[in-house]
Order: C-alpha cells, then structure tokens, then sequence
C-alpha cells in the first residue's frame, strides 16, 4: 500500500499488552529478529522461541507470524513452534490447524531469477534469493548501487507483469496477489483467531498493508523501529523494545 496522508508518525509507544481478546500478528525480521548482513544469518533463538511459545498458549493459538520468508525459512528461524504463519508476504498461509494454502507462481518467475541472477554477477555483494513464488534483490553488501537495484528490478517487473515490492535494502518481484493485510483479514476468519482484536507488529513497507488491516478491522499497528509516515499507530524503538513489550504482556 502506499503511505497517505492520514498516516502520522507515531512516536508514543504502546501501555502493556493486555491478551485477553487480542490476536497477535507478528513480522519477522527487523520485528522478531534484528536485521543481519545476509538472510541465513538470522539463526533460531531459545529466547525469542520461549516468548512465542508462552504468547501462544497464554492467547490459546491467537498468535500468526506474517514474514516475506519461506514457510521453511520461518519454521528453520522459529524452530517450527508457531503454526499459524503467513509467507511470502501472505501469498502462502498456513492455518493454526497446519492447513497450507498458496497462490500459485507468476509463470515468470524462473525469467525473473535468471535477469536479477545476471544483474547480481556484475554487482559482488548482492544477492538473489529466489522464493517460487517471488524473487529478491539483496543489496545490503552493495548499497551504493542501491539505485542500480532498484531500477534493475522495475525493468524485469515491466518485463514480466511481476509486482515490485520494496524493503529494507532489497527490491522483490513477487507473483501478484494476497498482501500481509489480506492474510490478517483471511486469519480472522478462521479458528482460533475469529472475534479478537488484531495487533500487528511490523517494521518494514511491506507491513503497512498489515497495520492498515488491524486498524481497518478495529485493532491497531505497532512500527518497530524509527518513526516515518506509517498506518501504525504506535511504535517500539527496536527488536529489544518489542521483545521486552511481548515478554512483560499480562
Ligand atoms: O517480512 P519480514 O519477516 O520482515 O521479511 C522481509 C524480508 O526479510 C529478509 O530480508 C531482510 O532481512 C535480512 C536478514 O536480516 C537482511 O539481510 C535483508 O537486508 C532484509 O531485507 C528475507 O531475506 C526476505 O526474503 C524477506 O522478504
């Protein structure tokens, strides 16, 4: 989504995380786990798992995880303790009964890899991930070719009819579909998440759409991080704030 002109830039940070009702929407990296050079440094924590796992008995399954990541990649980072989880930006949800549901790839994608791949080799530092569903950009090892990047994954979108979708030093060219706000609304509809009221937490553009959701479906957003032009409400500093936040609720 885009940031409006209604949006603000929340500075006040949430009173304690009361549960009882509340249905927790998580982001993962920058949220969850600090931001690290490269993907797969981002490695399981007990503490972070105990919190996930104490939040999730305590709000009985109330509690989804909405990532850009693999359903793989969150099972691997989160040991595969939180059974509601949407990926890829919400085109793969999985229920809190294990149900897997998934929009089916943008038959361009392979295209896609292959020119960002070619684009990458001239660029050392940068990094494909290819996703299926979507393939990403990396360029936290390059940025000041960050422009180069960012105009090389426009070109291959208008190529292609894949949609851009911009993040914290990375540019993805996903199969156009659900969005993180799509899967909060699609969450609530089911088992055990139907009548609560949503929190989303989140750091990145991509999560706009999920603080949008909560807020349009009479919860709120929290950013996690610095404070910009966002649909959230209310803000964390960082991954220890929000951690501390999710830890302390009552
Ligand atoms: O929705 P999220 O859970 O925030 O996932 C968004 C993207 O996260 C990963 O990339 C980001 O984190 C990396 C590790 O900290 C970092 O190196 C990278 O620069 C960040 O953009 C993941 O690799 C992507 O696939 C996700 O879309």
């Amino acid at each position: 989504m885009t940031v409006t002109e209604l949006d603000f830039r929340p500075n006040a940070p949430p009173g304690p995380l009361a549960l009882a009702n509340a249905a927790l929407f998580l982001d993962l990296d920058g949220t969850l786990a600090p931001i690290a050079a490269l993907p797969q440094d981002v490695a399981p924590d007990p503490r972070r798992t105990a919190i996930l796992e104490n939040l999730m008995g305590r709000l009985e399954g109330r509690l989804a995880v909405v990532s850009g990541r693999t359903l793989a990649d969150i099972d691997r980072i989160l040991e595969g303790r939180v059974p509601a989880v949407a990926a890829v930006h919400g085109l793969v949800l999985r229920g809190a009964d294990g149900a897997v549901t998934q929009t089916e790839p943008h038959p361009a994608l392979p295209q896609a890899v292959a020119a960002l791949r070619l684009f990458a080799a001239d660029h050392p530092g940068m990094l494909v991930e290819d996703k299926l569903l979507s393939a990403t950009l990396h360029y936290r090892g390059d940025p000041e070719h960050g422009q180069a990047a960012r105009a090389e994954a426009e070109r291959v979108a208008a190529l292609t009819g894949l949609a851009v979708q911009p993040g914290d030093m990375v540019m993805e060219l996903r199969t156009p579909g659900p969005t993180k706000g799509d899967s909060v609304e699609a969450f609530l509809a089911l088992a055990p998440f139907n009548g609560a009221t949503p929190i989303f937490l989140g750091d990145d553009l991509t999560d706009e759409d999920g603080f949008a959701a909560a807020r349009r479906l009479g919860g709120f957003g929290v950013l996690v991080g610095p404070a910009r032009p966002t649909a959230a409400q209310l803000r964390l500093d960082d991954v220890a704030a929000a951690l501390a936040w999710l830890e302390a609720a009552r």
